[in-house]
């Protein structure tokens, strides 16, 4: 894994954002169109508003969630609500479409069949996202690949839904998924990830985001986040 250690969280949004940017240039240009998938919590938001005052072509751009608590529309706690507040109200122009977690249908797992198949029937068979932006909770998780759920097995579907979890169940991507995206984005900030940060990096497959493949991410982190522990 790549990565770059900025001063601080201004600095890791704006840095984000150009990364997102300049990924989806390349792959406009490369394939004609980019497919992304953002996280949510608490982290994307500034680096998302950032994203929104950048050259991107939205024309071209099909945005899914990475993980959706699951809650009511508009709800403080959707991923989503943050994502329009941050960038979908914001942008020049709509993206091309916003695949939004469909998690207000009453039947979980078919909500989850469901985006499977809107994700294959966009990004192929297994599925080829051009980058998934991550983020890394202070227990290990990232995405709602959540510690001790079976949701860390599923190996079998791209989409599933958890357990509950800090007092919601949420749908989430699956590893497979995100093994097959061309690029991983981490951003991680704050000193309270610092402890699952240098376990991250150090490969930890014991934590959830150990287990994100590696070879292919870049991980943005601010100097409270990213200090290295003293062996
Ligand atoms: O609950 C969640 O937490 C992680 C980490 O969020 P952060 O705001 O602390 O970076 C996030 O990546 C995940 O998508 C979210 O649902």
């Amino acid at each position: 894994m790549r990565e770059e250690i900025l001063a601080d969280v201004h600095a890791v949004a704006r840095r984000g954002a150009d990364v997102i940017a300049d990924a989806a240039r390349e792959a406009v240009t490369a394939r004609g169109r980019f497919l992304l998938a953002i996280s949510g919590g608490t982290t994307p938001w500034l680096m998302l508003r950032h994203l929104a005052d950048l050259h991107v072509q939205w024309s071209a751009v099909e945005l899914f969630q990475t993980d959706e608590r699951i809650a009511p529309a508009g709800h403080i706690e959707r991923n989503l609500t943050h994502l329009t507040h941050a960038l979908l109200d914001r942008v020049p122009e709509p993206p091309a479409a916003v695949h939004a977690m469909p998690v207000e249908m009453p039947d979980y797992a078919d909500a989850a069949r469901r985006y499977a198949d809107s994700i294959r029937a966009v990004a192929g068979d297994p599925p080829v996202f051009d980058l998934v932006h991550l983020g890394l909770g202070e227990d290990g998780h990232t995405a709602s690949l959540v510690p001790n759920d079976p949701v860390l097995d599923e190996a079998a579907t791209a989409v599933a839904v958890t357990g509950e979890y800090g007092g919601r169940r949420r749908m989430t991507l699956t590893y497979p998924v995100l093994a097959h995206a061309r690029r991983i984005l981490w951003v991680v900030t704050g000193a309270g990830k610092a402890p699952m940060l240098n376990r991250l990096r150090a490969g930890d497959q014991t934590i959830p985001a150990g287990r994100v493949r590696s070879d292919r991410a870049l991980l943005l982190a601010d100097r409270a986040a990213g200090h290295l522990s003293q062996p």
